[in-house]
């Protein structure tokens, strides 16, 4: 029997640039550009819907924890909304909100039928025990029954989940149906009907991306070397995808610190380091530890921010080397950011692009579950790499025509397609 005690988990203040923030000021641009009428953006700029639930979790010394948890969909006129689940101490409601507005941007630029969504919880998953875990994605997920669903919401996983999460909410939601819902989240282990390529689908898209940009700017990858700043499920990826196009990795980082090796990381080794030492890169011989904040200075050709938001701001900026910065995490630029960045001639892939390959792979597993079926992981690769270069070059071609950063392109794109889409639809 639970203990009485309850202890609730103080929802953390939003000490650090808000995301939202930043949001909004490229939202602001691209609505310009496109002379969005006053309908439109309005309904754009706030959310459709944001639940906010508490979750009492029993836990393994007896006494009952309360969790704050979020879902904010931010827009469903594309279709059904779609984002991940984000575990972690900074979760806060605008960083959510911020994130499921980006992720109505990212379907739109990759052209794939969602809205967009994202859901958090204030938690530290590394001072839980699974069952704990398990306890509190099965009480969010019972919390937030009637907001998911295969034709309503598709939660994935995000920073501090993955397909053991998604697995247990697949798993509590089909109770509450009283069948089995496979399709209503992505990012599940692959016995239960998630999708050949997934988990490295956002690392391969930001090596598409990545590639893509080094063609433009006249860059080969043999010849070109890179830091990684994040090495869970993006940056690991997308540091061993580089690396395997020949791309040197001379730094990666993690909450740990930053690592560096002049000579090149040997990624591989590196990956199999983190696997057995709790997710971290503690301790690792391969690299020398470095400064983490120096890390994102370095001077090499490719700097790619794949852990959390705004860690480039306006008083970094001025000292990024790198020509070609790409976005493997949500919003690691903040906008006090942008202009240095312009002035300074680094090209930009952005979040909604460069780390559109996880979500483009989500919407592949959503079909397969839909048809019953399991495509091959080469078809997998082959149909997310043709998403991923077509809309590369669609983003590419809008800021030459509006002689705009691919960032503000991005959004142009995107706000196009939604806007385009509620002329035809109508509904308010
Ligand atoms: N998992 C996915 O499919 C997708 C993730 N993203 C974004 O990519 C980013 C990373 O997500 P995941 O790799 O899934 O998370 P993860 O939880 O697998 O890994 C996060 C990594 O960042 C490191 N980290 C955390 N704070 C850090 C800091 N201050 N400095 C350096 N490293 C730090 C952690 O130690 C860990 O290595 C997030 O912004 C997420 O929203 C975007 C699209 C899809
Ligand atoms: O795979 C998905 O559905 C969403 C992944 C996600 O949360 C993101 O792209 O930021």
């Amino acid at each position: 029997m639970a203990a009485t005690t309850v202890y609730k988990e103080p929802a953390p203040i939003m000490d650090r640039e808000n995301p939202l923030e930043s949001m909004m000021s490229r939202f602001n641009i691209a609505a310009e550009i496109l002379g969005l009428d006053d309908s439109t953006y309005n309904v754009l700029k706030a959310p459709d819907k944001q639940v906010i639930v508490n979750i009492p979790v029993t836990m393994d010394n007896g006494k009952v924890r309360v969790f704050e948890g979020y879902r904010v969909v931010h827009n469903t006129i594309l279709g059904p909304s779609k984002g991940g689940i984000r575990y972690d101490m900074n979760v806060h409601i605008d960083e959510v909100k911020a994130l499921a507005a980006w992720m109505t941007w990212k379907c739109a630029v990759v052209d794939i039928p969602y809205g967009g969504a994202k859901g958090g919880i204030i938690c530290d998953p590394t001072a839980m025990s699974p069952g704990e875990i398990e306890r509190l994605t099965r009480g969010y997920t019972l919390a937030m029954k009637d907001v998911f669903g295969p034709d309503r919401d598709i939660p994935a996983p995000d920073m501090g989940t993955g397909p053991r999460e998604m697995a247990w909410l697949m798993d509590e939601f089909s109770k509450t149906v009283g069948a089995t819902s496979p399709a209503v989240v992505t990012g599940k282990p692959l016995v239960m009907g998630g999708s050949l390529g997934r988990t490295e689908a956002t690392g391969r898209g930001v090596m598409v991306s990545a590639l893509a940009a080094m063609s433009k700017l006249g860059m080969k990858p043999e010849e070109s070397s890179a830091v990684v700043q994040g090495f869970g499920n993006v940056g690991s990826w997308a540091a061993k995808l580089l690396a395997e196009k020949g791309v040197k990795i001379k730094g990666v980082s993690d909450i740990s610190g930053a690592y560096w090796n002049d000579n090149g990381i040997n990624i591989d080794e590196a990956i199999a380091y983190k696997n057995v030492h709790n997710g971290r890169l503690e301790g690792y011989t391969g690299a020398t530890l470095m400064n983490a904040d120096e890390l994102l200075l370095a001077d090499v050709d490719v700097l790619v921010p794949a852990a959390v938001e705004d860690v480039i701001t306006e008083h970094n900026a001025h000292d990024i080397k790198a020509k070609l910065i790409v976005e493997g995490a949500n919003g690691p630029t903040s906008a006090s950011a942008d202009p240095i960045i312009n002035e300074k001639g680094i090209m930009v892939v952005p979040d909604i692009l460069a780390n559109s390959g996880g979500v483009t792979v989500s919407y592949f597993e959503w079909v397969q579950n839909r048809l019953g079926y399991k495509w091959s992981e080469d078809m997998v690769i082959e149909r997310a790499e043709r998403i991923m270069t077509d809309a590369f070059e669609k983003v590419y071609a809008t800021s030459q025509k509006y002689n705009v950063p691919m960032r503000i392109a991005a959004y142009v794109v995107a706000i196009d397609k939604v806007a385009q889409t509620y002329k035809f639809r109508g509904g308010f």
